[in-house]
């Protein structure tokens, strides 16, 4: 069983069928993407995995727990970046990384080791006790990201996680996902960046409607392939520009659930 397995998962609000059906899994050593237009029930997936809502039918497990039945451990066992997620305005990211390191159960040492790695990584060094609602967003993406990585957990669940930052902080994070999935780990990505998805992602899903419309497996990688163009050219898998995949099964979705002509007619 993946580290990830998700098998008939829906979820409605209301009359909104967000996630119908959706299965699939994710094996330790993998980035997988999780690709799809807006709307398409990524966050809502995101959710159910990191025990933030009840699906209405369908079973999860994440390395091994369940999320549905005990979110606490989920959550304990992950690494959880949310979509829009920002750290607590009245603490300084020091303090908050403390917070969530004792939540943890790490030690202050390790605590202390690992946020000076982090800050220095992503160069948010000069501003550790700086309250957060001084920061801007790309150095509050900076404290979410490092906050999701604090426990070394062996699978992250990430919504969109360049958000904000400049284009050489996504080429360190880039390469930092790909090592740290290679690691034995296992790395959830949310994103609608195709470019960013083939540049480290070792499978995609694409999802539209609420379910999964095609995979993809890419090459494995080592590091991003910007930086690895000669293996990107030998790509093991598919040379199919996921690009087109997207436009190509997703533009599918779309005609299949959009009324026909004759509908229209009659609905006139
Ligand atoms: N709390 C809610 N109440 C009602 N409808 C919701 C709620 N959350 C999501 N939805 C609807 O469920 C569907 C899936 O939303 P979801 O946020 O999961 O999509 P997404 O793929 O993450 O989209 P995006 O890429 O735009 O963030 C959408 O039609 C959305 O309007």
């Amino acid at each position: 069983m993946g580290v990830i397995q998700v098998d008939g998962l829906a979820k409605s609000y209301g009359d909104v069928r967000a996630v119908d059906g959706l299965s699939f899994g994710v094996e330790r050593g993998e980035v997988y993407g999780f690709l799809g237009p807006n709307g398409a029930g990524k966050t809502t997936t995101i959710r159910v995995l990191t025990g933030q809502i009840r699906p209405d039918s369908g079973t999860v497990r994440v390395l091994g727990t369940d999320p549905i039945a005990d979110p606490l451990e989920t959550r304990r066992r992950v690494g959880i970046l949310p979509e829009q997620g920002s750290p607590p305005s009245f603490l300084t990211p020091r303090e908050y990384l403390e917070f969530v390191g004792s939540v943890r159960n790490l030690e202050p040492d390790t605590v202390a080791e690992r946020t000076d790695r982090w800050a220095t990584r992503l160069g948010f060094e000069r501003k550790l006790d700086t309250l957060h609602t001084d920061l801007s967003r790309g150095q509050q993406q900076k404290v979410m990201l490092t906050q999701a990585f604090l426990h070394e957990p062996d699978v992250v669940v990430i919504d969109e996680p360049l958000a904000n930052l400049d284009p050489l902080v996504q080429e360190q994070v880039k390469q930092f996902l790909v090592s740290y999935a290679a690691g034995d780990n296992a790395v959830f990505v949310s994103t609608h960046n195709i470019d960013v998805a083939e540049e480290i992602c070792t499978r995609v899903g694409i999802v539209a409607n609420g379910d999964l419309v095609t995979e993809r497996s890419l090459e494995s990688q080592t590091v991003p392939r910007s930086a690895n163009s000669q293996a990107s050219a030998t790509g093991a898998d598919d040379d199919e520009p996921l690009l087109e995949v997207f436009l190509e099964h997703v533009n599918e979705t779309d005609v299949r659930d959009a009324p026909s002509l004759e509908q229209l007619g009659s609905e006139q």
